[in-house]
């Protein structure tokens, strides 16, 4: 195998497959209900096509970019995922080196399986938290105040699961999820599992489905375009559909930045030219980690950034900066061009 590394995400997907158990596989590559954005996250992007520019002199390309004051090597970024144990015993430890290794920016899920402080001192590198509002506010702030003394930059915080959406595989499944080493203090919380996922249970349990937009009272600092890897609400729009709007009416105050179905270079290429500053991949990564550890979880990265670069050189773009909306054309570009 170690002679006969796969090639692309799809690749890495397959192996994780075959490596996983039924249920951990289900949860990692799961949507919710028909799974129709689920497919649609991925398709829409198959629905914009590139137009290339040649003769440029695209002798050196440099895919650095800036967010919130840091540099980082290219504009992909890990994506919070709960639960690295179900792919690696190393878990999100794994996974840190490997975007260390790389200058990613990781962003640490609140359902990790390792603790903050054993992930900040697996490796050195920039890494933002992610963050479910609790019923009790205060297990929030401890996850906050622990995340700022280990150094974390950022907070990333995730408001679109007042509750969990219907993963029907997991119900199906009755799906287990490994227990999240920083939330020792909701473990003796009443979960309710005759719904199926234990999971489901749990974030119904615990999660604060009455959070507001007072939350954005105190001001946030970037936008991410997402839907959740499509395991929220089903027909919600693909991601990528969605991303110009948002970037027209955030109107440059702050950054956008989009995750869900990015599986290619080309596609981190494609939201770029539709305003993203950087996108963040989750199963991608998740598929690395389980099929081959920290080294996967790497591989998909340095395997996304080269194919960047070469979709960078061959629209004759040297830096993101020359990546432009007339790079790509849209559905809608294409229909109004019909008119
Ligand atoms: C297995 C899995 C677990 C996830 N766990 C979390 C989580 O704990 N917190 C969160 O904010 N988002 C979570 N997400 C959503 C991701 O941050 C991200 O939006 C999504 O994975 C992007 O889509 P992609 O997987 O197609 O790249 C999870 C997604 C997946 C696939
Ligand atoms: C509730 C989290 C622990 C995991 C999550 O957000 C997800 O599975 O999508």
């Amino acid at each position: 195998m170690e002679n006969n590394l796969p090639v692309n995400v799809r690749e890495y997907q397959e192996l994780a497959k075959k490596a996983l158990p039924k249920m951990a596989y289900d949860y990692i590559n799961g949507g919710a209900e028909d799974e129709h954005t689920l497919r649609e996250n991925i398709a829409a992007y198959g629905r914009i096509i590139l137009r290339p520019r040649v003769l440029v002199d695209v002798s050196k390309i440099d895919m650095s970019t800036t967010l919130l004051g840091y540099n980082m090597p290219s504009p992909i970024i890990v994506a919070p995922t709960g639960g690295h144990k179900l792919a690696h015993p190393e878990g999100e430890k794994a996974t840190a080196r490997a975007a260390a290794s790389c200058n990613a920016i990781m962003v640490l899920s609140s359902g990790s399986s390792y603790k903050i402080e054993d992930v900040a001192s697996s490796c050195n590198a920039i890494r933002f938290y992610q963050l479910y509002v609790y019923k009790w506010r205060e297990v929030s702030e401890r996850l906050v105040r622990r995340a700022e003394s280990c150094g974390f930059k950022a907070l990333v915080l995730t408001v679109d699961t007042p509750m969990l959406g219907r993963r029907e595989a997991d119900i199906r499944n009755k799906m287990v999820f490994p227990p999240s080493a920083n939330l020792e203090e909701l473990k003796k919380i009443n979960v309710d599992t005759t719904g199926g996922s234990q999971l489901e249970g749990f974030a119904r349990a615990t999660l604060d489905p009455s959070l507001s937009w007072k939350a954005v009272e105190a001001g946030v600092a970037g936008v991410i375009v997402s839907n959740h890897g499509a395991r929220q609400l089903d027909y919600a729009p693909a991601t990528i559909a969605a991303l110009e709007e948002v970037v027209k009416a955030v109107a440059g105050a702050v950054p956008v930045l989009v995750d869900g179905g990015i599986r290619r270079g080309t596609d981190v290429f494609k939201a770029l030219a539709l305003g993203a500053r950087a996108v963040m991949v989750g199963r991608p990564v998740f598929f690395g980690l389980a099929a081959r550890g920290e080294a996967g979880a790497r591989h998909v990265i340095e395997m996304l950034n080269g194919e960047l670069e070469v979709a960078m050189a061959l629209c004759g773009c040297r830096s993101v900066g020359e990546i432009t909306r007339s790079h790509v054309m849209t559905e809608g570009d294409r229909i109004r061009s019909l008119l």
